[in-house]
């Protein structure tokens, strides 16, 4: 048991191009300004112009195993993510304070801001996930949610590691935890089965938000209590980002499971196949005719 955890450990926290890892603007492969600007613009403009050109829709054959696969690739490096990361702070960590606050001047080095520079890029590919959207033609699926988030995060995580931002072993570990979640949950759509779960994965991703504004709190604490934490200017663009994300996911929450859902709970049980098959689950407007014939 020992040996399998000093091989993880090697292999996760210790291995030479993990622990001399240092993040050097403009030479690390995707550090520049000018790379995320480029990024994060071409992500918007493809979204915006490909969303628009109504492409006739991938058949379901070839798109379902695609997204099966681009699922379970960031199901895995989710859960890679988040172990390395926590093991990562617990090898490196000094004390318990360090998690939350950086002291003043921490070069972005060593295996925990490898593991920042791999979530950085790893948001990158999630991009795929709008492509995905977009080829299967669930444009109502492309939601500001969607999109604002996807943009978004990759500035926050470009952040961390350009002002060694304080906190983000805690935001990294618990978001590469609900995104296990989150990817099990949409592996499972690409396969055909529709989990029960749904819920529960955003209950996660709201609480996720809650539990942010704790240790924010925190290392605003810490900053002014002690002599200062690293990057606290990126700690308002967090609090703005997580704030925003936090309303638009309650928002979500209440369209997705309020009283409609219930209703909608009780139709599927009540086993209106039919309308599985000719409509997709989720659009509520569809779902009215049947809602009005349930038996009072
Ligand atoms: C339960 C949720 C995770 C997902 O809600 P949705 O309403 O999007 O879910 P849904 O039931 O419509 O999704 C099922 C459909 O997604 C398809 N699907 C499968 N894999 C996918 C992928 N990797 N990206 C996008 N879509 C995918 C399935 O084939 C299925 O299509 P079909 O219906 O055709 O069979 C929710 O909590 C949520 O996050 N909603 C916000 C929407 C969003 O974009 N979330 C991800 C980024 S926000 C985020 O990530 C926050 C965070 O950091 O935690």
């Amino acid at each position: 048991m020992s040996q399998l955890f000093s091989a993880i450990e090697y292999y996760l926290v210790k291995q030479p191009s993990i622990e001399n890892f240092t993040w050097i603007p403009n030479k690390t492969l995707a550090s520049s300004p000018q790379f995320l600007v480029f990024t994060v613009m071409a992500y918007l403009c493809f979204t915006f112009f490909l969303s628009r050109l109504s492409l006739p829709p991938v058949p379901p054959v070839i798109l379902k195993p695609i997204t099966a696969v681009h699922s379970t690739v960031l199901l895995v490096l989710s859960f890679i993510m988040a172990l390395g990361c926590l093991l990562s702070t617990i090898s490196i960590a000094p004390h318990l304070r360090w998690i939350i606050c950086f002291p003043p001047n921490t070069p972005p080095s060593g295996a925990v801001f490898f593991w920042a520079y791999i979530f950085y890029l790893s948001k990158i590919l999630e991009f795929l996930d709008t492509l995905l959207i977009i080829l299967s033609n669930s444009i109502q699926r492309l939601t500001f949610l969607h999109v604002y988030h996807h943009s978004a995060v990759v500035v926050m995580c470009y952040i961390w590691l350009q002002t060694s931002q304080s906190l983000f072993p805690v935001v990294l570990i618990t978001n590469a935890s609900v995104h296990v979640l989150m990817y099990a949950y949409y592996l499972s759509c690409a396969l055909g089965v529709r989990p029960k779960w749904k819920k529960f994965v955003t209950d996660c991703q709201i609480v996720q938000f809650y539990s942010s504004f704790v240790v924010l709190s925190l290392m605003l604490f810490f900053h002014f209590s002690g002599s200062g934490c690293s990057g606290v200017w990126g700690w308002s663009f967090n609090v703005v980002f997580y704030a925003s994300l936090l309303f638009l996911f309650v928002e979500f929450h209440k369209k997705n499971y309020g009283s409609t859902y219930s209703k909608k709970m009780m139709v599927e049980d009540m086993d209106f196949k039919s309308y599985d098959e000719e409509d997709g689950d989720n659009n509520l407007k569809t779902m009215k005719p049947l809602i009005c014939s349930i038996p009072k």
